[in-house]
């Protein structure tokens, strides 16, 4: 029997570790500081992973993404309030895009903040958080901790995943508790996201509807990709021969060359469709919330949605078969229920999707071939294409405007989690974090390309990459500007708000710290620059010149910019 003295104690500082690691989490991602900085370093000596970023909100970022690919909630460690402040950009994200991350952050002392009396650092960040996040908790005794890694597990997993915050006071961290007693408080979750069955009725209507269906289409979101439920929905895809649009991050879930691919004939597919299916997609912003003229006719479309979430069902439009469940368990009851019965898509329609894309990718061909300098998007990612082609298991990291929109549709993608990108807001500056984050957590090779704006909202973390020797490739796409490099300021006193340092370097910022810079303008340069880094795993940055005129503003979105009609004399 364990010999047990009774002076054998425990403390915050272990029973904090100890609950992270019960529950299989091995990783932190964060920046040192009071309180937290000997937490770092502990977890680091019993074995947790635990890489220090140069901001937070990359830190949280790499998080956030981590549970995206992982299923498990990635962990951010921050100090308090500005610290605290700088992580919650990232899980405010995370929460957006459903990605499932704990944000874990020191604070300052209860009896002081709640008196405002000044403590250092002083906010009230439970309170600041809750709005932002799915889920927020507070543990002032180590023997809750626990309870409150138990709790923020379960809440960032289960159901519609998404971000948590969970707060820990300075003064918990010292606190001393007997240690078989501090054993005992542990919780190792069981089943944190259990399968969530739909209803047989929810089956039966969905499939009624498939049938009646004369132009069905199937809209495959990040959800999905999510999921892992990646051998069913390729196979109800396959069985039910129905034609399919994958949103960005569910790109590769089938391969983006697959012959019921509708990627590339997306506004016909969404238009002229009669029955569409949701799997793990919102009817929000990016899909046009359902209606107008993207969709085609009003009240043409009937809508089926799978989503785990019930309160998503006629967010935008009427669902006329809401599906409540998993993905996994929804999307293989509707496969048993196809049965034999089921005849496949209409021929015509599958017909009429596959000569729109075929038609759409031919016109598109001449453009990715050009290899002159200077580049312009079309051609720089027709180079990039063909890396992917020939690497699909490489992950591929992307934001920006042009940089970001035309990207998503050249460049094909061939296996499910392989597209990490702005998701859901569009927001700037996940680039680095989600970077670092893919390679830590898959070994695989990354492949990053930014915009030049976009890069720099997390460009300090080359050397983060170069400190842990990361395997990522960063392309910047050098267009000296947001959106082109091209505007003046009509006064003449300063640069254009929209652009940067004309024939900047990007790539000595990577040498600086010791990894590989290189400068390309053609094509050709760029993928063999590419391949280099990919072949000998060094991180490398490569600034590839884009023709500054070549951009349109904000990209693809560009219709959502307010217009002024006041013109001043
Ligand atoms: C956090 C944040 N800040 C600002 C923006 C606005 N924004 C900004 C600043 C973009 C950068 C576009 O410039 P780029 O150099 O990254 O890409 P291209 O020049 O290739 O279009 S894209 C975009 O929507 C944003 N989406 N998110
Ligand atoms: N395992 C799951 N089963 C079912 N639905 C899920 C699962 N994981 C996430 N979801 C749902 O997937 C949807 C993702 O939608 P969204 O982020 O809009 O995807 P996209 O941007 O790719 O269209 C969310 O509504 C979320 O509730
Ligand atoms: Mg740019």
């Amino acid at each position: 029997a364990d010999f047990y003295s009774p002076t054998e104690l425990t403390d915050g500082f272990h029973l904090v570790i100890d609950a992270l690691k019960l529950n299989g989490i091995d990783t932190i991602y964060g920046v040192p500081g009071i309180p937290i900085t000997d937490l770092g370093r502990m977890a680091q000596a019993e074995g947790m992973r635990v890489l220090s970023f140069r901001h937070e909100q990359n830190a949280g970022n790499a998080a956030a993404i981590a549970g995206f690919l992982t299923k498990k909630p990635g962990i951010c460690l921050t100090v308090s309030a500005p610290g605290f402040l700088n992580g919650l950009t990232a899980l405010a994200n995370a929460t957006t895009n459903c990605f499932p991350m704990i944000l874990i952050s020191g604070s300052s002392e209860r009896e002081i903040v709640d008196l405002q009396q000044g403590d250092y650092e002083e906010m009230d960040q439970l309170a600041i958080a809750k709005p932002l996040c799915k889920a927020a908790f507070r543990v002032l005794h180590a023997c809750d901790i626990g309870i409150g890694v138990a709790r923020a597990i379960r809440a960032a997993v289960s159901g519609r995943p998404g971000g948590v915050y969970l707060d820990l006071p300075a003064k918990l961290f010292a606190q001393v508790i007997d240690a078989q007693h501090g054993a005992k408080s542990l919780v190792k979750v069981i089943d944190a996201a259990p399968a969530q069955l739909p209803a047989p009725t929810a089956i039966a209507r969905a499939l009624d509807e498939l049938r009646n269906a004369k132009r069905p289409l199937i809209i495959l979101g990040k959800g999905a990709a999510y999921a892992q439920a990646d051998d069913v929905v390729r196979e109800f895809v396959e069985r039910s021969g129905i034609p399919y649009v994958p949103m960005s991050m569910a790109k590769g879930l089938l391969p983006d060359t697959h012959p019921l691919s509708a990627g590339a004939a997306r506004s016909t597919a969404l238009k002229d469709s009669d029955v569409v299916l949701l799997v793990g997609a919102r009817l929000n912003w990016l899909l046009s919330h359902g209606k107008g003229k993207a969709w085609g006719e009003p009240g043409s479309k009937r809508f089926i949605q799978i989503d785990i979430e019930p309160r998503e069902m006629d967010s935008n439009v009427e669902i006329v078969a809401p599906v409540v469940g998993d993905i996994g368990s929804c999307v293989s009851a509707l496969l048993d229920g196809l049965g034999d019965g089921w005849k496949g898509a209409p021929a015509e329609w599958v017909e009429t999707i596959r000569a729109k894309r075929e038609a759409n990718i031919a016109k598109m061909a001449p453009k990715l071939m050009k290899n002159t300098a200077p580049m312009d998007f079309h051609s720089a990612l027709g180079a990039l294409r063909t890396v992917i082609k020939e690497r699909p298991d490489a992950i591929l990291v992307n934001e920006g405007a042009n940089t970001l929109d035309l990207a998503r549709g050249i460049i094909d993608m061939y296996q499910p989690r392989k597209r990490l990108d702005v998701g859901t807001w569009g927001i700037m500056g996940i680039g680095m974090g989600f970077a670092i984050a893919a390679a830590v957590e898959t070994g695989k090779p990354v492949l990053a390309v930014e915009g030049d704006s976009a890069f720099g909202f997390s460009g300090m973390e080359v050397e983060t990459i170069c400190r842990y020797k990361l395997p990522i490739c960063i392309v910047i796409f050098n267009n000296n500007g947001i959106y082109r490099g091209t505007d003046t300021d009509p006064t003449g006193r300063d640069p254009a708000t929209t652009v940067f340092v004309p024939d900047s370097r990007y790539d000595r910022m990577m040498e600086a710290f010791g990894g590989v810079g290189a400068q390309v303008f053609t094509p050709d340069e760029l993928k063999r620059a590419v391949d280099a880094a990919m072949d000998s795993g060094k991180p490398t940055l490569i600034n590839a010149v884009i023709d500054p005129a070549a951009g349109s503003e904000s990209g693809n979105i560009g219709s959502l910019n307010p217009q002024s009609v006041i013109k001043r004399k």
